[in-house]
């Protein structure tokens, strides 16, 4: 959603939420907690301010650590906040969800709708644990039905660190910037020994097949990257193999 136009049992619109508050109509701000740190304080010295964040940024980090330590086993599943509940895509998301519940692995999601809310979905309703790490975003619902367990974060880079720590294998459905940018950071993460090997999976042929041929033809061939390595990135259209392989660094599965 862009606008704070009214929705169908709202209202005052869109709900948004920065922290523990809820705020609608007017009471929006116009800019993120992420979109301060970043884009600096032209009002005020940086360095009245800057100082006192960190400890925000600290305390979302202890929090996180400390709901998310008991959590056993897990797997991310990221993908387009915006695939409606009538796709293939959505569908396929929440089959993984029931899969991943049934064998007893948590599965990680960004809490929001689309391919999130979809997996969310199929691990609730299994009877699985359901987890969303929700992000503060302007003119956002807030998390998905299907969350179990939630948090949310009002700093990308924070909620980024809990994917990849408490995610034993991550599951790419198609979507835009933010699942290449969840993608990405676990590549960077895998190949900078930042963290040990996890398998990624990339969920339909089709849609991945271009940028895998790029990764693996031009950025290759100029030396940007090494050979990526078929044991830790699999493309494939098969949900059962998705699981499979996405769990597969896991004892107990
Ligand atoms: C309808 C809409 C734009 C809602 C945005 N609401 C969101 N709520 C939670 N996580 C999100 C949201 N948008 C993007 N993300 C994160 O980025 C990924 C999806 O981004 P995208 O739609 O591919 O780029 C998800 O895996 C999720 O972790």
């Amino acid at each position: 959603m862009t606008e704070n136009t009214p929705q169908n049992n709202e209202p005052l619109g869109a709900t948004y939420q920065r922290g523990p508050a809820i705020m609608r109509g007017s009471m929006i701000p116009s800019a993120s907690s992420t979109a301060n740190l970043l884009g600096g304080d032209d009002h005020q010295d940086w360095r009245d301010i800057d100082p006192w964040r960190v400890l925000r940024i600290q305390s979302e980090f202890v929090e996180g650590f400390d709901e998310l330590a008991d959590l056993g086993p897990a797997v991310g599943v990221f993908g387009s906040a915006r695939a409606s509940s009538d796709s293939d895509d959505y569908h396929a998301a929440e089959r993984m969800g029931q899969l991943l519940a049934q064998r007893h692995v948590a599965v990680i999601t960004g809490g929001g709708p689309g391919i999130m809310e979809a997996a969310n979905k199929g691990a609730a309703l299994a009877g699985g644990k359901s987890v969303g790490l929700g992000i503060e975003l302007p003119f956002e619902q807030g998390l998905n039905a299907y969350v179990t367990l939630g948090l949310s974060f009002r700093y990308f880079f924070v909620r980024k660190t809990m994917f990849t720590k408490y995610s034993s294998g991550i599951i790419v459905c198609p979507g835009g910037f933010g699942t290449f940018d969840e993608l990405f950071e676990v590549l960077t993460l895998v190949q900078t020994h930042k963290m040990t090997s996890m398998p990624v999976v990339l969920y339909g042929k089709n849609y991945w097949r271009g940028l895998f041929d790029w990764l693996d033809g031009p950025v290759r061939k100029r030396g940007m990257i090494s050979r990526i390595d078929p044991h830790l990135v699999l493309l494939t259209d098969d949900i059962e193999e998705a699981v499979h392989v996405a769990t597969s660094t896991i004892p107990s599965v």
